[in-house]
């Protein structure tokens, strides 16, 4: 047998919290990256309800006063899902409502809004270096800056529209002001076809933003607010459990009362809940940090620590959580009151009572809570819309959805006044009724990201049916039509797959009445049964509706059985994973060596968490780490691996340095020894 050196740690080898960075194989515990904002309380804020609904109320979010605008009452007064909530910002009125005070502040000119002109939203991005400006008292030198980037996040919002490139105004959104600007067509007169000169803008229509209230998934040339709408990147943590606590039985004729050291509380669970009332993500722009409570320390008496409070995330039906930067579903919350534990809180650290023994009956050692678990998670929500209305921008989806239902989206004549989805309640008389999602408008190239109906696309998803609305008085309705159909389709396929039902709208207006027979050939031909209708007069919508309506009841039982599937579903998967990372037994571990430092790194989730645990003021912690290296093998596969004096070996968080001994033996001779000379200590 090759002769193996004995090992041992001198009775100055060192042990010190591990500064390193850690290396790979902490699945969840992912590095918490600094949180950008303000983190907030422990305890749990539930997002604040959404907004009553007032008659009356515009339910979509429009940029500019509408021409022609006009609200038709329902013919079924049913009750109304209003998605947008009252929080989304009308920037319409807060163009209009810009106050002469916050002009003068700025010390610019606020010239005319220009809201006859059309007008797009751009974003800027947070990461650009605006913010300087706005602490900046050097008020000629910020002037200058201003017109030269020709835009300027106030907090981080950008409006651009026209063409000349002025400053106009501060436009105020949900709570965020921002300066707007006029855009020359090239400002900076560098003759390249940039984006006004901004810094770190990209060219054309994307400009990104970042919003201080909350970290949004970041998608170019939305609004924050619509991409708060449906997305929301959160970050979770469970409660880390209590430490137990060394404490001896003290009283009067009792002596040698013995160890009754209280064991810790358990940490709080995290638990991701669906909310029937919720209808966005919107709420979690506001608050995205939530943290289970921690468990209570032990107390002496054998008082056990007290169970840290839970959190309760509650998301809106329809929510799809992912771990942050991870393409992989965690889970998919489709119904009211469906419940998960996602992450549950830490065991809470054992009392010096717990540790009590035949062999050691005055045990001077207690465990360390162990640590919760956290994670960031993007929250990504799909509407479950039974029928979803899909068009081309102002064919008439919205004012087909206000006649109905009783939804009062925003109607008006020009592309994109709906931005963000307006959801309907259709009762038919056999009292039943389904829901219908509006959505914005698609253009030719919307799966690449065009126009809005990228981003919501994504909700058609969930529409068992759909009723594709189409412009009659456009130039070529069959064009129109196809680009529409051929969008859903790159988007994804089994979007063309869904049962639809076509609804040429505008007979009305006579240059529509003429192309239907037309257009009507076409779909026969394809074999599609067209619908005509005027959505207007409320000619022919019923028909339509009523057709979807059948299309839903055919696909109905099919819907049934999935629904049945995912209620079989283990919601609680996340929660098992944790468990079983923690129930690793020490033995496993990896070693993993870096020659140039000289460092030995020994991977193992029941290790890690051992260390972890250890609570390093009490004397008789080292005697039990060592013995654990002793035990599980370390010390012995460090030194088959040829570790030498004065290597550095890292476990968990403690880092500490190796010392040989003189003398060699056999295996069983190093592990005595080695196990009675290992001495620990805190890193100076
Ligand atoms: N004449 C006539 N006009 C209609 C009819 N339906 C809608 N409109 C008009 O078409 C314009 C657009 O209507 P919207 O309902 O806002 O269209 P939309 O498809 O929701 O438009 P976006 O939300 O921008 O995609 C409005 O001015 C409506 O008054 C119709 O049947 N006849
Ligand atoms: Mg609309």
């Amino acid at each position: 047998m090759a002769s193996i050196s004995a090992s041992l740690f001198t009775s100055y080898a060192i042990v010190r919290p591990n500064s390193r960075k850690q290396s790979r194989r902490k699945p969840l515990r992912i590095p918490n990256p600094k949180p950008k904002f303000n983190t907030q309380s422990s305890r749990y804020k539930s997002p604040p309800e959404p907004a009553v609904l007032s008659a009356g109320e515009a339910t979509t979010y429009s940029r500019l006063p509408p021409k022609e605008d006009f609200l038709v009452p329902s013919l079924n007064p049913s009750p109304e899902v209003k998605l947008s909530e009252s929080a989304v910002p009308k920037i319409e009125n807060q163009i209009g409502d810009l106050s002469s005070e916050e002009e003068e502040e700025e010390g610019v000119e606020n010239g005319d809004l220009g809201l006859n002109e059309k007008f797009e939203i751009y974003e800027g991005d947070s990461g650009l270096e605006y913010d300087e400006e706005i602490d900046d008292d050097d008020g000629e030198e910020d002037e200058a800056e201003e017109k030269k980037v020709l835009g300027f996040t106030g907090r981080k919002s950008v409006y651009r529209y026209g063409n000349d490139g002025n400053y106009k105004g501060i436009v105020k959104e949900h709570g965020v002001s921002a300066k707007l600007y006029v855009f020359g067509e090239d400002d900076d007169d560098d003759g390249d076809d940039d984006d006004g000169g901004m810094p770190g803008f990209d060219s054309g229509q994307s400009v990104n933003v970042s919003d201080d209230e909350g970290d949004c998934v970041k998608e170019k040339g939305v609004p924050a607010v619509m991409r708060c709408f449906d997305r929301a990147k959160i970050y979770v943590k469970a409660g880390d459990g209590g430490n137990g606590v060394v404490a001896f039985r003290r009283e009067k004729f009792v002596p040698l009362g013995g160890p009754s050291g209280g064991d810790g509380g358990r940490g709080g669970n995290v638990y991701v809940e669906v909310e029937g009332s919720m209808n966005s993500l919107l709420p979690f722009r506001n608050s995205m940090h939530f943290r289970a409570g921690r468990g209570a320390h032990g107390q002496g008496r054998m008082q056990g620590g007290a169970k840290g409070e839970d959190v309760v995330v509650k998301v809106a039906p329809g929510t799809v959580i992912r771990e942050a930067d991870k393409e992989e579903v965690l889970l998919e919350l489709l119904w009211p009151g469906q419940r998960a534990l996602l992450l549950p809180g830490g065991r809470g650290g054992r009392g010096n009572a717990s540790f009590k023994s035949g062999a050691n009956k005055v045990p001077r050692i207690a465990e360390n809570g162990e640590v919760g678990p956290e994670m960031w998670l993007e929250l990504e929500l799909k509407l479950v819309a039974d029928v979803g209305i899909v068009g081309a921008p102002n064919a008439g989806k919205s004012t087909l959805l206000s006649v109905i239902s009783a939804a009062q989206p925003a109607i008006a004549n020009y592309p994109f006044t709906t931005l963000l989805p307006n959801l309907g309640v259709v009762s038919f008389d056999y009292d039943s009724t389904i829901v219908v999602a509006d959505l914005p408008g698609l253009l030719e190239g919307a799966h690449r990201g065009f126009g809005l109906g990228h981003e919501f696309l994504r909700h058609t998803e969930r529409c068992s049916a759909l009723v594709h609305v189409v412009d009659g008085s456009g130039p070529q309705p069959e064009l129109e039509f196809d680009a529409v159909r051929l969008e859903l389709e790159l988007f994804n396929p089994e979007l063309a797959e869904k049962p639809y039902i076509v609804a040429y709208n505008k007979m009305d207006l006579p240059e529509a009445y003429e192309k239907w027979s037309s257009f009507k050939e076409m779909l026969q031909a394809r074999g599609i049964k067209p619908f005509c209708m005027s959505a207007v007069k409320r000619e022919g919508t019923h028909e339509v509706i009523c057709a979807a309506y059948e299309l839903l009841r055919k696909s109905k039982r099919e819907k049934q059985e999935l629904e049945g599937l995912k209620n079989l579903e283990n919601l609680n998967h996340v929660a098992d994973m944790v468990h079983k990372q923690r129930s690793a037994s020490i033995n496993e571990f990896e070693i993993f060596h870096d020659s140039s430092s000289n460092t030995w790194r020994v991977i193992g989730s029941g290790l890690e968490r051992f260390v972890q645990m250890t609570n390093w003021r009490y004397v008789d912690s080292d005697k039990r780490f060592q013995h654990v290296l002793e035990a599980c093998g370390v010390n012995k596969s460090l030194m088959k691996l040829g570790i030498k004096e004065g290597h550095i070996v890292i476990v968990g968080e403690m880092e500490m340095v190796w010392h040989d001994s003189t003398h060699s033996s056999g295996p069983s001779t190093v592990k005595k020894e080695s196990s009675e000379s290992i001495k620990w200590a805190k890193w100076k």
